[in-house]
């Protein structure tokens, strides 16, 4: 596509923190116009009402997504940043309202369409996926992985946050056997953004201050999401142990993993193994050997940091990583996948600097 071509976008749940974090974004990338914006509670009013940041950018007013004609709607993109569930309802009726009359590529960042077992969906979420004929359309977005699927997908699952810190470390160790597929262990930290916006008792500051609060232990619903992809490297059944935890800061993930070396491997072998990986892809960095990931190094930015560590415990490794959740582990990597989708730069309107301090 040439560079000075529109794409038009779409916005669902633009009042929330990942639909906020992608406008953030969106206003600065040189190919797109935003064209249309969607908030339930909040619609009616501006994104500037709702988020001080936005003050002085004009953009269009927050509609409920009832309101919408998506047969005349001028949209070639549309971001869907809806809570699970709902995605997979809204996407299907966008789907069907277009059918044979115009194309629209949809980018989901719920869960909705990252696991191709139905089954093991409404075992993880406790409900009946209502669009499931549109599941084999979807294509997994970590785009490192599945770019040449991307490129011509019209509806693309963004993986979650969590799982996108975890599939970048480990997945080029497990391609190229370098580790072991079994005695995976997985301590992962969250900034609160995490949730969502929409109130909750334990997300209140008196809760999540000076407090560091594991949950979903033993039965987090990215298990599945994390151990589907990581079978698909191992290429064999991965099962692994994975804790959250949330930590008392607004963005920001690190993820700890404890892994096994294949047989004679070193952690030497390692760092080549990520060096492959990293080397040829846009947001991925290995650090220097001396170098900790933190995630000031990643605030505001689409980058992934990694480094592998000798264990003390003979034949494990340590593996850390950190992201952005709001940006490579949602927002970014959604527009990430729109520059494929839209034959774009991979990287445009995604070189922002980390936000340090
Ligand atoms: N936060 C994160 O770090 C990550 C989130 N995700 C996923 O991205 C999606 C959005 O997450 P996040 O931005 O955190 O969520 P928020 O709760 O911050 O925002 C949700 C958005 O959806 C709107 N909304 C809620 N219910 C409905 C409804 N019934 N119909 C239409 N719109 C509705 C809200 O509008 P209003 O507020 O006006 O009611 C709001 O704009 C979720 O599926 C989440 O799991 C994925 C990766 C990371
Ligand atoms: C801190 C926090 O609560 N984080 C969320 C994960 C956010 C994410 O990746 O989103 P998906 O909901 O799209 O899977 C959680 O653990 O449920």
């Amino acid at each position: 596509m040439t560079n000075n071509k529109k794409i038009k976008v779409g916005i669902l749940g633009a009042s929330g923190y990942t639909g906020s974090d992608l406008v953030r974004l969106l206003i600065n990338h040189p190919n797109v116009d935003i064209k249309l914006l969607t908030a339930e509670r909040k619609a009616g009013q501006t994104m500037a009402d709702i988020f001080p940041h936005f003050i002085g950018h004009d953009l269009p007013i927050l509609n409920k997504i009832g309101e919408i004609d998506w047969a005349t709607v001028e949209v070639d993109v549309i971001f869907c940043a809806l809570p699970h569930a709902t995605s997979q309802e809204i996407i299907k009726g966008i789907f069907e309202q277009t059918s044979g009359k115009k194309q629209i590529k949809v980018i989901d960042l719920s869960a909705d369409f990252r696991l191709r077992d139905p089954d093991t969906y409404k075992r993880w979420y406790g409900n009946d996926h209502t669009a499931i004929a549109l599941q084999p359309r979807a294509i997994y977005g970590l785009t490192e992985y599945y770019r040449e699927s991307v490129k011509s997908a019209d509806l693309v699952a963004c993986p979650g946050c969590y799982p996108t810190a975890i599939l970048l470390a480990l997945k080029p160790l497990l391609k190229q056997d370098l580790i072991k597929s079994e005695d995976i262990i997985i301590d992962a930290k969250s900034g609160v953004t995490g949730a969502g916006r929409s109130l909750r008792e334990s997300n209140l500051f008196t809760e999540v201050s000076e407090a560091m609060n594991p949950y979903g232990v033993g039965h987090h619903r990215h298990m599945p999401e994390i151990e589907q992809e990581l079978s698909v490297s191992a290429e064999s059944a991965v099962t692994m142990s994975f804790t959250p935890h949330l930590v008392p800061m607004n963005r920001g993930e690190l993820i700890t993993a404890y892994v096994k070396l294949e047989e004679n491997k070193t952690i030497e072998d390692l760092r080549k193994g990520l060096a492959v990986t990293c080397d040829k892809e846009h947001f991925m960095t290995l650090l220097k050997e001396d170098q900790m990931p933190a995630t000031r190094m990643v605030r505001g930015s689409n980058n992934f940091v990694v480094n592998v560590y000798k264990d003390r415990i003979k034949g494990r490794a340590i593996v850390i990583a950190a992201i952005d959740n709001l940006v490579k582990g949602s927002s970014g990597q959604a527009i990430q996948n729109m520059n494929v989708m839209m034959g774009l730069d991979e990287e445009c309107g995604l070189k922002q600097v980390a936000l340090f301090p």
